[in-house]
């Protein structure tokens, strides 16, 4: 038989990062504070993954801890099987706060350090991806401006470039756009979903809105308020900004909201894989 008729059906590949039991603390001088609880889940190259839930269920320790800031008191977090044990270049976290770009840097030079210091490109490599990063973001035209001549929108495409530009494993986006106007929000997630189809990034976002997980992710994990547990895991990929007026998107943000908010086991959600399934 000749070889090109076989066709090796395999599995889906092997997840890029993996979220291994992860539960999650901060010792205070009085007391443990347990952010996360025994948490699961699997990122695939090429996923938008949003962890949602309440304020304090540990989304944003979830991603201290992907990033390689927090140590996991439990569970073990892998990416491309190799053990997050540091921060490191190949996950880069987009905050939610405007000043994370210092003000005495340019936009061009705010882009490029990382990728001098941490990537130990020269100024000419460097320079030269910036700028394209930048392009990309639709800033090239301000590389010369400092940070507080820019508007809100704009310091989060230039935090945006300077992530993209160190190409990233997992960009890892803790509400990014949660301080900003209704508006710019929105052209901000298009920009975000468009740049994840032209450069085939694996995102794993952070929110507490229903509407924006369903927007912007793929697959969307929802966890249980303090500490965070998984509550389910559901596939959100038939959802974009065209149909977030929809009769369906409503239906499926009242699902979620039920499995959030609503004693477990009380709220049929067929697309939801229950974590008391797994
Ligand atoms: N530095 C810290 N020291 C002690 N406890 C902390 C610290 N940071 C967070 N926590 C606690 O850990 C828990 C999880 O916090 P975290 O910020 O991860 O939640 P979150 O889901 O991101 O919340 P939000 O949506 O409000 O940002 C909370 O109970 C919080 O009070």
């Amino acid at each position: 038989m000749a070889s090109h008729n076989l066709r090796v059906v395999s599995d889906r590949a092997a997840p890029l990062l993996q979220v291994d039991g992860v539960s999650l603390e901060y010792r205070t001088p009085e007391r443990i504070v347990r952010a996360t609880h025994r948490v699961s889940f699997d990122v695939h190259a090429g996923d938008r993954f949003v962890l949602l839930g309440p304020s304090g269920c540990g989304k944003s320790t979830l991603l201290k801890a992907v990033a390689g800031f927090v140590a996991p008191s439990e569970g073990e977090i892998r990416l491309e099987g190799r053990r997050v044990q540091q921060p490191g270049p190949d996950r880069i976290v987009v905050f939610q706060e405007f000043d994370q770009l210092p003000p005495w840097k340019t936009v061009l030079q705010n882009v490029m350090f990382p990728l001098r210091h941490a990537r130990g490109l020269s100024r000419a490599a460097a320079r030269e991806l910036a700028l394209d990063s930048l392009r990309k973001v639709g800033l090239a035209e301000f590389a010369g401006a400092y940070p507080h001549t820019l508007s809100g929108g704009m310091k989060q495409r230039v935090a945006i470039a300077r992530a993209l530009a160190m190409r990233p494993k997992v960009l890892l986006m803790d509400e990014p756009f949660a301080a900003l106007d209704a508006l710019t929000r929105r052209r901000m997630q298009e920009e975000l979903l468009a740049l994840c189809d032209g450069a085939a990034l694996t995102l794993l976002f952070v929110t507490h809105s229903i509407e924006e997980a369903l927007v912007v992710g793929s697959r969307i994990l929802l966890l249980s308020p303090h500490p965070g547990r998984v509550r389910a895991e559901l596939d959100s990929h038939q959802f974009n900004l065209a149909s977030q007026g929809s009769a369906e998107f409503q239906a499926a943000a009242q699902r979620i909201h039920g499995l959030l908010f609503d004693a477990p086991g009380t709220t049929d959600l067929p697309q939801a894989r229950s974590a008391a399934a797994r």
